[in-house]
């Protein structure tokens, strides 16, 4: 009952944004599409909302089918779209209720569900809502795709353009709503945020690169990863990549992530060749894949 995709494919005349994804979400899960833009997540939300058709394959959602049975859809998801939704000329209440009007319900009706994200911007309630900040925005928006208490909730990159504090409330309120049975189906190109979803599918080029937990994906990197370090990172990242035995070198906040082709790589020897580079302050240590690493690695 929750949603079931089956080789779905979509073009735009020559563009190929989706092609043959499958994949299920089960019935209260908080499942992640991660992939950078242009990977064919939007495309995707809008097959799953009923707003476009696929050229091929199979979609239910909630036990519908999206295209014989989209109106029983329509009535129990609730779909955040990735560029703001609402009426900017409306305010904060009159959004609100607008939304719960055209479902055929009332903000009182399914207060409840929406308490917790409606309170923080109540006090605003009178507000345009083109005026309200980026935050504030993304909680007036899932507000009103709360209103109707649907089964599915569809949040393309919600916290896009948001501030790391509103992101992380942000996913803790998600959190509260999956433990009230809500399934949801977020996407995001934040790395860090897919650690927080029970599952989830690496997407890139309209092509599904792998679905698991998170925890198993970072499990299946294959080599071990190196943190370096010197005092110069712009001369550090040329070396390495002028470096003969380099497997992958990626920056990644104040280090470099390097992997080595060889399977005896001693740490010592690339030492001795980043100080002929002339780098100092070398430091190399073991360390763990991210997702962000195990993305790269099978997006190469
Ligand atoms: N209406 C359209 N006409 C032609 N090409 C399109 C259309 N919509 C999307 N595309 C193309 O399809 C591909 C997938 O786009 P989509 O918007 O689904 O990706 P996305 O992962 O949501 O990225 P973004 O976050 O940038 O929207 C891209 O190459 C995009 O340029």
């Amino acid at each position: 009952m929750g949603i079931s995709v089956k080789h779905i494919s979509k073009s735009y005349n020559h563009v190929k944004a989706l092609k043959d994804i499958s994949f299920e979400v089960k019935e209260g899960e908080l499942f992640g599409l991660i992939g950078p833009d242009g990977a064919g997540k939007t495309t995707l939300f809008r097959i799953l909302t009923t707003l476009l058709f696929a050229d091929e394959g199979t979609v239910t959602v909630a036990g519908f089918d999206v295209i014989s049975e989209y109106k029983n859809i329509r009535s129990s998801v609730g779909y955040m779209p990735g560029r703001f939704s609402l009426y900017q000329d409306l305010t904060v209440e009159e959004n609100l209720d607008f939304f719960a009007t055209i479902f055929g319900t009332t903000i009182e009706e399914n207060y409840d569900l929406i308490k917790d994200i409606y309170v923080q911007i109540e006090p605003f309630k009178d507000r345009r809502a083109g005026k309200l900040s980026g935050g504030m925005k993304q909680k007036l928006a899932l507000s009103c795709a709360l209103i109707h208490k649907p089964k599915v909730l569809f949040l393309d990159e919600p916290t896009t353009g948001v501030d790391p504090v509103s992101r992380k409330e942000f996913w803790e309120m998600l959190k509260r709503l999956q433990h009230k049975g809500i399934t949801i189906l977020v996407s995001t190109p934040y790395m860090d945020e897919a650690a927080l979803c029970d599952r989830i599918a690496l997407i890139q080029d309209g092509k599904i690169l792998e679905i698991d937990t998170p925890e198993a994906i970072v499990k299946h990197y294959p080599k071990q990863i190196y943190n370096v370090s010197a005092s110069n990172m712009y001369q550090l990242i040329i070396s390495l990549n002028d470096y003969k035995h380099n497997h992958s070198v990626y920056p990644f906040g104040e280090f470099v992530h390097y992997t080595d082709r060889r399977t005896d790589f001693n740490p010592k020897e690339l030492k001795g060749y980043l100080e002929t580079q002339s780098l100092s302050n070398i430091h190399i240590e073991k360390t763990v894949a991210t997702i962000e690493d195990t993305f790269m690695e099978l997006a190469k």
